[in-house]
């Protein structure tokens, strides 16, 4: 691997899906904890491999010949070539000295009853437990129901949750994020196709709704979905029947539905952005997740339960001081429990001896003005201003996050800064160029 590029390694272990880095060569050059996780595969033995077994053109050096970012549903091998569905984006990354790479985040699609959290779910404010009551009233019912709430505060968890307490636990519990349905891809993607009904389609295939039978579809973010794709959600829920594309079989499956978005559709649907009639067949029972600044009583529980998790990787106890606490209690969270956990996550590979110090503590800046308004409590920490933030792959504001957490700790010191990063000034110095931090 490069030198110049992933010094930063550490910095894909904050992302906390599955992330995968490829080299324009079309081999794989890093990967983190998460993938390895998901796939069962240890990173020695992937690192260097094609990113593809496939002949011919893959999606990977289409973005290499096009530069165009991607998403979609791929399938990929996991350890004992059990085949896996993904909800995929690829974007290109330039490192420090312009060379290209590719950044590939990738969540599982499905899982089986065994593959779910059974860590579960943690809090004991009084929010979380009338939360709790309230998912287990929806796993007992089989209303559609709808989960709102912020970035990170547990949507996809409480929908698991649902799931593993329902009459459906057994059947698979498989992840629809309509993000990455644009309008070409949402009704191959959910109603599945026919072999030849549209250029590409080599092959029939079943659709999301097909792979749920008897189990769940968490359709994530569902205020992303293109209103044009709305109608043909509505007419599959509402007469429990679809058809894939190209085809004239009529199919039905026996799925629970379970949808989730951090946006006001209630508003969505005043804007004429979301349909009113598939707004009251979604929202039947609606469930508000709290922010975690609602919740604060809930830190000390969660922070303990990170640092296990982290510490089990690590093979290190870890814990963290009162400062280091206090810390963590007087932040705004804006990003919830994943700002949380990336910050810990973080903070437990700074930390000496294994205890967390409040210098260990870097908050991640969220972009957009809810983060700016949220932030409190920090005033220790001014926030980094990320310029350009929309311009950046998530990687990228990652790094320059972390980067900016440094110039504060070391009040722009550029020798200590790299020093803490292990590399050189120079290099140093076209990052912070590059991510406009100078
Ligand atoms: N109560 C909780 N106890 C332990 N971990 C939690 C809890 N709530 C959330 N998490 C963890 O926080 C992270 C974010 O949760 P999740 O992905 O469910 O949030 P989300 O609201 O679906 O986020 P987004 O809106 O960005 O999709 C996950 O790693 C999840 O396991």
């Amino acid at each position: 691997m490069p030198q110049s590029v992933f010094k930063l390694e550490s910095l894909l272990e904050t992302h906390e899906q599955p992330f995968m880095v490829i080299s324009a060569d079309l081999h794989v050059l890093a990967v983190n904890q998460a993938w390895e996780a998901a796939f069962g595969i240890a990173r020695e033995t992937q690192i260097g491999k094609p990113c593809c077994e496939q002949q011919g053109v893959c999606r990977h050096q289409r973005l290499f010949q096009t530069l165009e970012p991607y998403s979609g549903i791929f399938e990929a091998e996991g350890r004992g070539k059990d085949k896996k569905l993904l909800n995929v984006r690829g974007y290109p990354l330039l490192d420090a000295d312009g060379r290209l790479y590719l950044g590939e985040s990738q969540s599982l699609l499905h899982k089986k009853s065994d593959e779910i959290h059974q860590a579960g779910m943690v809090g004991k404010s009084e929010s979380f437990l009338i939360l709790k009551t309230k998912l287990q009233q929806a796993a007992g019912i089989q209303a559609p129901v709808l989960l709102l709430g912020e970035t990170g505060t547990g949507k996809e968890l409480a929908a698991e949750f649902v799931h593993r307490h329902s009459q459906h636990a057994q059947g698979e519990f498989v992840i629809a994020d309509c993000t990455v349905f644009g309008d070409d891809l949402f009704e191959s993607e959910l109603f599945g196709h026919e072999k030849g009904a549209f250029t590409g389609a080599a092959s029939s295939k079943k659709g999301l709704f097909e792979l749920a039978d008897n189990g769940t579809l968490f359709l994530d973010e569902i205020g992303e979905l293109p209103v044009s794709q709305q109608a043909k959600l509505l007419r599959a829920l509402e007469s429990g029947q679809f058809r894939r594309v190209g085809g004239t079989t009529t199919l039905r499956a026996n799925v629970r539905v379970l949808c989730a978005t951090h946006r006001n559709l209630a508003d969505m649907v005043r804007q004429g952005r979301f349909r009113e009639d598939l707004f009251y067949r979604l929202s039947v029972f609606p469930i508000d997740i709290p922010p975690l600044r609602d919740r604060k009583q809930d830190i000390p529980l969660l922070v303990d339960h990170f640092l296990k998790q982290f510490g089990q990787l690590k093979g290190q106890h870890l814990t963290i001081s009162r400062e280091g606490l206090i810390k963590l209690i007087q932040h705004g969270w804006p990003g919830n429990i994943r700002e949380l956990k990336n910050c810990l996550h973080l903070a437990s590979g700074l930390c000496g001896g294994g205890i967390i110090q409040p210098a260990d503590i870097h908050f991640m800046r969220m972009i957009g003005e809810q983060a700016e308004s949220l932030a409190s409590g920090s005033a220790d920490v001014p926030p980094v201003h990320l310029e350009n933030a929309e311009n950046m792959t998530p990687l990228e504001q990652y790094e320059a996050s972390f980067i900016g957490s440094l110039i504060r700790k070391y009040q722009g010191n550029r020798k200590l800064i790299a020093a803490e990063m292990n590399i050189s000034e120079r290099t140093l110095y076209r990052k912070l160029n590059r991510l406009n931090l100078n």
